[in-house]
């Protein structure tokens, strides 16, 4: 215990000196930008940290390095709350502020503020766990975030280079060790052995599946997925590509979950043939996507919808076989989850599906309204959250029967399996994996449950993106005023058509989502949208073109 020293500070934070004029913002994932600019704001979130933990009586707060599926030459900084959730939307303020204090002076005032509105004692002990992905300015942002916790006499541990879901992970296990709620060992072998023992439990007896090629986007997932294979490559093999971490510019480029997802192909390089299993992580491994070619050698994308599908269908079969009719399950999507999807979990699964704003946080929270809640991104990123209700009556349940035995077994397993904290590619990879098995169908089968509308998502670059207000779940816009009537007037010819706009949150852009029936429809549908926003909303550059 000992007050925060704020001569210290200053002389520390001297050395990390804000770029003069740069607006900083911590949105859905973090700061993210070029990691040159990024010195000064991971030195105040390694502050900010410390103070969280403070705030939460000494819980270890952590901190992760990374900038996911971006180009290498950036990089980004987020923290992660006690039980491995995303910072509290309410701090996201107190980290915007801090970040912008233009000198050592400002820091200092706003440090206090926040001391004051947030009613916690700077004097408390602080406790941090951080951790990198493998892009080269990771080490020096983490010398930075050292360096604010060194002067605040925080607590630290340094986890080294990780998965964004194995920090995750740790920090969940370090606030919880020795509680009723422990979530596993603190430690990267924990974690494998965590998953490895529920993957083992899931698939022994079962005859195996073919291999599988794993992208790693050139990433951190690369060497964690040769960990993985020391405990549970008795079960499955893995032929991992893009996994070259040291050569410069190859993070990420032309490979990974985001690049699979946007250009509907595989990475260039990888032999896809009819016959070969294939995913896709990003470049911190908390995306997945898969993929195979069907007998035409043509492309086919098993996207975070599918995934929730599959994973819908699994758990409700196991709940029904278990007997804990109790149990409610229910699904998370947002507005680019396909027509496709939305209508096989209402009208086939007969599960109920929300759909919430863009951004996991928001996925995350309305998934825990449900005993089990399915969530998953369009894009792949997703889990499956058991309330501690679901949790107890799994443990307690007995079963009469083998197959009830059997199947409360399996529901016990994956209560392990799956990273609960958040989206986790490896995890999800193996509960993809182990339910393919346990169901003994290809991805083709797994595909088959719908077919997927064709679909396409469109940048609109305009003048001002803070003009588009939305509502229902983003699929509505309030403002620009009288723009929704003109969109639902272009979309009502079109069979199945839907389309929304929506401001990005990440990027200076706004987005235009298109779906119909046919590819044609779709994408006409998506140039007329994209061309009226340009046309109504001060687009900038380029009108949008026509889809050839
Ligand atoms: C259409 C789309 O994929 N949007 C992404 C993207 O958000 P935008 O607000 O659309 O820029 O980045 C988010 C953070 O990584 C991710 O959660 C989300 O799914
Ligand atoms: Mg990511």
């Amino acid at each position: 215990m000992a007050p925060i020293d704020y001569n210290k500070v200053k002389l520390a934070s001297a050395k990390h000196p804000k770029p003069p004029g740069v607006k900083f913002t911590y949105g859905t994932a973090g700061f993210r930008m070029k990691a040159e600019l990024l010195d000064s704001v991971t030195f105040r979130v390694g502050i900010l940290a410390s103070l969280r933990s403070k705030k939460l009586d000494s819980k270890t707060i952590g901190v992760m390095i990374t900038a996911s599926h971006n180009p290498e030459e950036d990089n980004g900084v987020k923290l992660v709350d006690p039980y491995g959730e995303m910072l509290e939307q309410s701090w996201e303020e107190h980290a915007t502020k801090l970040a912008n204090a233009e000198s050592d002076d400002d820091l200092v005032n706003v440090i206090q503020d926040i001391i004051v509105n947030t009613g916690l004692d700077g004097s408390n002990d602080s406790s941090i766990v951080y951790a990198r992905d493998t892009r080269p300015s990771g080490p020096a942002l983490v010398a930075a975030v050292e360096d604010a916790l060194k002067v605040l006499g925080a607590k630290t541990l340094d986890f080294g280079v990780k998965t964004t879901p194995e920090l995750h992970y740790v920090t969940r296990c370090l606030n919880t060790t020795g509680t009723e709620d422990a979530y596993g060992e603190p430690t990267e072998e924990g974690y494998f052995k965590k998953l490895g023992d529920a993957f083992r439990e899931l698939v022994e007896r079962k005859p195996h599946p073919s291999a599988l090629t794993v992208d790693a986007a050139n990433g951190v997932g690369a060497p964690k997925i040769r960990q993985l294979a020391e405990v549970v490559g008795e079960f499955i093999d893995f032929n991992v590509v893009n996994d070259d971490i040291y050569t410069k510019g190859k993070l990420n480029f032309q490979c990974g979950a985001d690049f699979v997802k946007t250009q509907q192909r595989a990475p260039p390089g990888m032999n896809l043939v009819s016959g070969v299993r294939a995913c896709s992580f990003d470049g911190d491994a908390d995306r997945i996507v898969y993929y195979y070619a069907d007998e035409d050698g043509k492309f086919r994308l098993l996207d975070g919808d599918k995934i929730a599908g599959l994973a819908a269908s699994f758990i409700i079969d196991l709940v029904r076989t278990a007997g804990l009719g109790d149990i409610k399950i229910g699904v998370v999507q947002t507005a680019y989850a396909n027509g496709s999807s939305t209508a096989y979990l209402t009208n086939v699964l007969k599960v109920p599906v929300s759909c919430v704003p863009t951004g996991v946080k928001h996925l995350h929270h309305e998934a825990e309204k449900y005993d089990v809640g399915v969530y998953f991104e369009a894009n792949g990123h997703g889990t499956v959250l058991f309330s501690s209700h679901a949790i107890n009556s799994i443990r307690s349940a007995k079963g009469g029967t083998p197959e009830q035995v059997e199947a409360i077994n399996r529901l016990s397993a994956l209560t392990n399996l799956i990273n609960q904290t958040v989206g986790d590619a490896i995890s999800d990879m193996l509960f993809v994996e182990s339910i393919l098995t346990n169901k003994q169908i290809t991805l083709k089968q797994w595909d088959q449950a719908y077919t997927d509308l064709p679909n396409r998502l469109v940048k609109v670059v305009v003048a001002d993106r803070h003009i588009f207000r939305t509502t229902d779940a983003e699929r509505k816009l309030v403002e620009p005023k009288g723009l929704q009537d003109k969109i639902n007037t272009i979309v009502a010819p079109y069979t199945e058509g839907r389309s929304f706009v929506r401001p990005s949150g990440t990027e200076d852009v706004v987005r235009v989502y298109a779906e119909a029936a046919t590819r044609q429809e779709c994408d006409e549908l998506a140039f007329k949208i994209a061309g009226l926003v340009f046309d109504e909303a001060g687009g900038v550059g380029e009108r949008p073109k026509e889809f050839l």
